[in-house]
């Protein structure tokens, strides 16, 4: 087995037994990374000589015995959250030069824990779309099929721990941007409840919405680096400052005498058959743990996307209007004054994704039609949230299918937003109503595209959906195929 293709766990334990150090762990990563990037193109920056420098000092501290919870292992970064020296593009051209002065929150936690980095990831421009598509800097194609895309917006993220050009990495979503990808790129993906994790230092697109969280390879991974990420940050005012259980106690606990929901909204027409039956199968195999499934109902799931699709681009053309060409990065050479300058520099900077939304966004907030649209929509956005809350009291979690189709081919929905905008239809509510989500692989289509079953829980119970998973994943026995580059 290649160093590369190993878990964070299996890992540690080969640096805790003296068997690998991590200079060697990161060597064997960047070979890989040598190896296949040009074909997957997941990364826009990598950090490949700084990789090596904090591996040199990892190892030393290993040698010493300070060994922490991420010590020496190679961790990729979505290209949205500020990292102090290094290029922070978020995908877009208006951002090419920005080179952040400050580390996120989530970059020093994980600093704390020993992590190296190996690089920024593609994604959607400034994580506005389901396909990595919309990106200034080229598409990520999927490690399953290179001519399919890998989900978006964290596409590069995701396709980078599929194709083992990291061990594991950081993703953020707003509306399924790490259960989408991770679906579709056949590894483990979560959304933590909103105010989990602190979005100090992650560029902003629907501040709301917005929630950082790892793809990994597997559940027990998943654990350890959200128990690293996690906790209450007097530097982000959403951070709530609740206590922070040890989550990898939740693994290998079963799920005996638990009740799933089931949506029956989420079974509707549209859903890709083999979707459907790779789902029906993962309900069966919830049920052979002890668990009990019953329908439930989550009736405003229907509007779940119009109401996105208000309030996340509201929120997002109020956020990105600091993008002037005077406080950041990208600035056209000529103009004839301030105005002009601002106009040009906008029109150049962003790509067409991010103008349509800033168009919807102001539109909507505009006098007259705030009423009409962004306070019907906060409302129609109180009652998906009362939904889940109501559903969640008769029982432990909700099962449903992540994606409602496999990945699609690249360019098949660029012309199509509202096709496109549909791909998030089963993540979409959940970061209305702010709770956890998980994606994992559930199974693989007759062409050999992964599925992936999400597992829904009420605000911050992800423990509950680490204890489900790590259940369905050692008991469903889904075959462990690796993409073939
Ligand atoms: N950012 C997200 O979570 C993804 C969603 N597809 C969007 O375009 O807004």
């Amino acid at each position: 087995m290649e160093l590369y293709s190993l878990t964070i766990h299996e890992l540690q334990e080969k640096i805790r037994n003296g068997e690998v150090t991590s200079t060697e762990i990161v060597q064997s990563v960047f070979g890989r990374i040598d190896a296949v990037e040009e074909k997957v193109h997941a990364y826009i920056t990598l950090m490949r000589e700084s990789a090596l420098e904090e591996a040199k000092m990892a190892d030393e501290r290993i040698r010493a015995g300070q060994i922490k919870a991420l010590t020496g292992i190679p961790i990729a970064l979505k290209d949205i959250y500020c990292t102090q020296g290094v290029r922070t593009t978020c995908g877009s051209r208006i951002l090419e030069n920005y080179v952040p002065p400050y580390d996120a929150t989530v970059i020093t936690k994980l600093r704390e824990a020993g992590a190296v980095f190996t690089g920024k990831t593609n994604m959607d421009e400034f994580a506005m779309g389901s396909s990595t598509e919309t990106s200034y800097y080229g598409v990520t194609r999927n490690p399953w099929d290179l001519e399919r895309i890998p989900g978006g917006s964290s596409g590069g993220s995701a396709a980078a721990v599929a194709a083992d050009e990291c061990i594991a990495s950081l993703g953020s979503d707003t509306g399924g941007s790490i259960r989408q990808p991770a679906a579709l790129c056949g590894v483990v993906g979560m959304k933590p409840t909103y105010g989990r994790v602190s979005r100090f230092g992650l560029v902003a697109f629907a501040s709301s919405l917005d929630q950082i969280g790892p793809f990994t390879k597997d559940v027990e991974d998943c654990a350890i680096l959200l128990n690293t990420i996690v906790g209450y940050d007097p530097r982000e005012s959403t951070s709530v400052p609740v206590e922070v259980p040890d989550y990898r106690d939740f693994l290998n606990r079963g799920i005996e005498g638990w009740t799933v929901g089931i949506p029956r909204e989420y079974f509707v027409e549209g859903i890709d058959p083999e979707v459907r039956a790779a789902i029906e199968q993962a309900i069966k195999t919830v049920e052979g743990l002890g668990a009990k499934c019953r329908e439930i109902s989550l009736p405003h799931t229907e509007y779940s996307v119009a109401v996105y699709y208000i309030v996340a681009p509201a929120e997002a053309s109020s956020n990105l209007a600091r993008y002037d060409g005077v406080k950041y990065g990208f600035r056209v050479a000529e103009s004839r004054d301030l105005l002009d300058m601002y106009k040009k520099t906008r029109s150049a900077g962003f790509g067409a994704e991010v103008k349509r939304r800033i168009m919807i966004g102001t539109y909507a907030l505009s006098s007259g039609y705030y009423d009409a649209y962004f306070k019907k929509a906060s409302q129609v956005r109180g009652l998906i949230k009362r939904d889940f809350d109501e559903a969640l009291q008769g029982c432990d979690v909700i099962l449903t299918p992540t994606t409602p189709t496999p990945a699609f081919k690249i360019g098949e929905k660029t012309d199509d937003p509202m096709q496109m905008y549909l791909s998030d239809i089963f993540t979409i509510s959940t970061n209305l109503a702010g709770i956890p989500g998980i994606s994992l692989p559930c199974g693989y289509t007759q062409g050999g595209l992964p599925i992936g079953v999400q597992f829904l829980a009420g605000h911050f119970e992800e423990g509950k959906l680490l204890q489900v998973a790590s259940a369905y994943e050692k008991h469903a026995q889904i075959e462990r195929r690796r993409p073939n580059l």
